[in-house]
């Protein structure tokens, strides 16, 4: 078995998008920061809002140290906290500053693939206008010719042509544009077509295209908190508020056991003790997941989306393509009882002259290469188009005719509808081309079976890998296709998914769907064609491809730009690991509160004799309580780089995680401030 590798890295990172110059992107981070002071800013934080608010009483008692007529702290031991607990909030303030920054410095790397240009605006009398490619509206068709960038995202109406997308994908290889096919159909404004021209219909206004919409996802113009960022924002200001409460009834206590406390020790204990580090933190975290599925080249609505992917109990994946390689060639043609290879040639050929599927005009190039010719004139017969319903294609004869290959079930069914009777070897045939995990398609004119074509796939190299870790993470992995039983469980055994569904019509995806969601579990897709979308839409997490069509991508909440359908494994582990690092920084932040309970609480209470709680051995009171607060300011910039990257993320069900979790961030988080704290106030006493 080969190792686990983290998620990011292991594939071609985004290269359109320059790593960010690090020194400007701190220097402008730091400026953020600073501008994050601003009161209506930082109110959207309370933990650290809280924090803040203390500074200002802080700084207040510097200036007039009895400014409370109770026993107060020396004016130059409040300055000293004033500025840790000022610069506790600029530390938070800077983690999220640098989140941003990164989104901002990929917009901007976007925003130079967006040139004004001319576009060749065509009119109803067959002629065309130059016009600003910021007036073209939904609708207006245009002429892109080789040379030229397609100015706004729309759809091929006419003419073939290569096209460079590596403005978006990053990926330089150009890609094949044409009408009608559902995929290759819709082009991206930004991108450039490099030979020959393209009628297009425009499908966007300026400002609302893909890039447009990619800007202002990167830039987290469009982010607004999730739910798991809620709930944990609530929970830490309920937090805050019981620390509040609980720090309040010190000062009468202090009265009763006659050891008045000062306002700024209240403060600084309050402070060590709600959850600054998380707090600080939190948004950071969220912002860096969301990059982090940028740099995957995947494109997501919100951040809720990326969050959701870290809790999909369930995987709904489709066989063709995306389990396995998806070029369906044909390889063999199989005759039945009484008839040749040489017929089977005749009526594949001509019941796949219309069909410009892959598989179609790869069973043309078979028939031909076996001698087979058209026993008609194609432009008297009619194409029947490939249907995911019938499961079958074909051409209608101009003698009246039916020539049909496709799915064995569905010409039996045929075949049985015109009268005929089905060959007694056709199973085999059937069952042996499914057997090596190939789809069997079956040939026939009007009621006579001629044979079976045998398309080849192969499943996709390292895909049991990666069906493993989501097992190992607890994820649930369902197949599902359209081809036989026995090719989708030799697939589906091969490829190691947990569970199949053969034989599926287009209405099967969003039923299965609906049924894990019925159980209470979160389901993911992904899928390319307009019968996808409302799957796409159902699913709590739809990833369309970038190739796919324009409602498949605007029904899902992410758009994969490589168009990878395997893409969404790693999507769950980016979302795992979104959701671990949060909890994992959370107990850290709150098993921190302990070393800094010993180290204030004894400072505080001087008078009373509780210096056995001084476990530490902590110089003074002073120094024990500096040593805490800067510990707590410190422990911020020194998570930031955890907190972007994501805590290391191994496959492991959410128990296991969890106790791993406790264990490794809960025991280190009581352990390190002791340490920290002692060393903080060991150093202090150089001066
Ligand atoms: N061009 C074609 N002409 C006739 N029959 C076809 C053609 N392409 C596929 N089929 C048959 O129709 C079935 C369903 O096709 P469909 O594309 O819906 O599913 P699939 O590609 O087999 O599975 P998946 O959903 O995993 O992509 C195929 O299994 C095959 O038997
Ligand atoms: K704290
Ligand atoms: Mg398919």
């Amino acid at each position: 078995m080969t190792k686990w590798q983290p998620p990011v890295g292991s594939r071609q990172q985004r290269r359109h998008t320059p790593k960010a110059d690090l020194s400007q992107l701190y220097q402008r981070a730091l400026i953020e920061a600073l501008r994050k002071l601003d009161p209506r800013m930082a109110v959207k934080n309370p933990v650290m809002f809280l924090v803040w608010v203390g500074t200002v009483i802080t700084a207040l008692l510097t200036v007039n140290p009895n400014l409370f007529g109770v026993a107060e702290t020396a004016a130059g031991f409040n300055a000293l906290v004033t500025v840790i607990l000022l610069f506790t909030v600029l530390f938070a303030n800077f983690a999220e500053a640098v989140a941003e920054g990164r989104g901002k410095a990929q917009a901007d790397a976007l925003r130079t693939t967006q040139t004004q240009t001319d576009a060749k605006r065509l009119l109803s009398d067959g002629g065309f206008e130059r016009v600003s490619s910021t007036v073209l509206r939904t609708g207006d068709r245009i002429q892109v010719n080789a040379g030229e960038v397609i100015p706004v995202d729309g759809e091929v109406l006419d003419g073939v042509a290569s096209v460079d997308e590596s403005a978006i994908t990053g990926e330089s290889a150009p890609v094949l544009k044409e009408p009608g096919s559902d995929v290759a159909s819709s082009v991206t404004g930004g991108t450039k077509v490099i030979s020959d021209t393209l009628v297009m219909r425009v499908t966007a206004d300026p400002g609302e295209g893909f890039i447009d919409r990619m800007i202002a996802l990167v830039e987290g113009a469009e982010r607004t908190k999730t739910p798991n960022e809620i709930a944990l924002t609530v929970l830490l200001a309920v937090l805050t508020l019981v620390f509040l409460l609980v720090v309040a009834t010190l000062p009468p206590l202090g009265m009763y056991v006659q050891s008045p406390v000062s306002i700024t020790l209240l403060i600084a204990l309050l402070v060590a003790l709600i959850p600054t580090t998380i707090g600080g933190l939190l948004s950071a975290i969220g912002i860096a997941g969301m990059d982090r599925v940028a740099q995957f080249n995947v494109v997501a609505t919100s951040g809720r989306a990326v969050e959701a992917c870290g809790d999909i109990n369930t995987l709904v994946l489709d066989k063709t393509g995306t389990i396995t390689l998806g070029n369906r060639l044909a390889e063999e043609l199989i005759p039945v009882q009484g008839q040749t290879v040489a017929q089977v040639a005749t009526f594949a050929l001509a019941a796949s002259v219309f069909d410009t599927t892959p598989e179609g005009k790869s069973i043309v190039r078979l028939a031909e290469k076996l001698g087979a010719t058209l026993h008609f004139d194609p432009q008297t017969a009619e194409g029947v188009e490939f249907s995911a319903r019938t499961r079958m294609s074909g051409t209608d004869l101009p003698d009246g005719g039916e020539v049909r290959k496709g799915a064995v079930e569905a010409i039996r069914g045929f075949v049985r509808s015109r009268g005929g009777t089905v060959p007694e070897d056709l199973e085999a045939a059937y069952e042996r081309v499914s057997r090596l995990g190939g789809t069997p398609l079956a040939v026939c004119q009007n009621q006579t079976i001629y044979g079976v074509v045998y398309l080849k796939d192969m499943v996709k190299p390292g895909i049991q890998e990666r069906f493993d870790q989501l097992r190992r993470m607890g994820v649930h992995t369902i197949m599902l296709t359209g081809d036989n039983r026995i090719t989708a469980s030799v697939i589906a055994q091969e490829a190691g998914v947990d569970d199949f569904i053969a034989e599926a019509t287009p209405e099967d995806k969003i039923r299965v769907i609906q049924t894990e969601q019925a159980q209470g579990k979160l389901v993911a897709m992904t899928g390319d064609g307009t019968n996808d979308a409302p799957a796409l839409a159902q699913a709590n997490v739809g990833l369309a491809m970038n190739s796919g069509t324009q409602a498949a991508k605007e029904a899902a909440n992410m758009v994969d730009l490589d168009s990878d359908p395997t893409k969404l494994i790693d999507l769950v582990t980016i979302g795992k690991q979104l959701l671990i690092t949060r909890g994992a920084l959370t107990t850290f932040s709150l098993a921190n509160d302990i070393a800094k309970y010993f180290a204030i609480i004894p400072a505080m209470f001087t008078g009373i004799g509780i210096g056995a709680l001084n476990i530490m051995g902590l110089r003074s009171p002073q120094s024990a309580v500096l040593s805490a607060l800067i510990y707590n300011a410190l422990i911020i910039p020194v998570l930031i780089p955890l907190a972007l990257k994501g805590v290391t993320f191994r496959p492991l069900t959410a128990n296991q995680l969890l106790q791993r979790n406790i264990l490794l961030y809960g025991g280190g988080g009581v352990v390190a401030p002791f340490v920290a704290i002692k060393l903080i106030d060991l150093g202090l006493s150089v001066f």
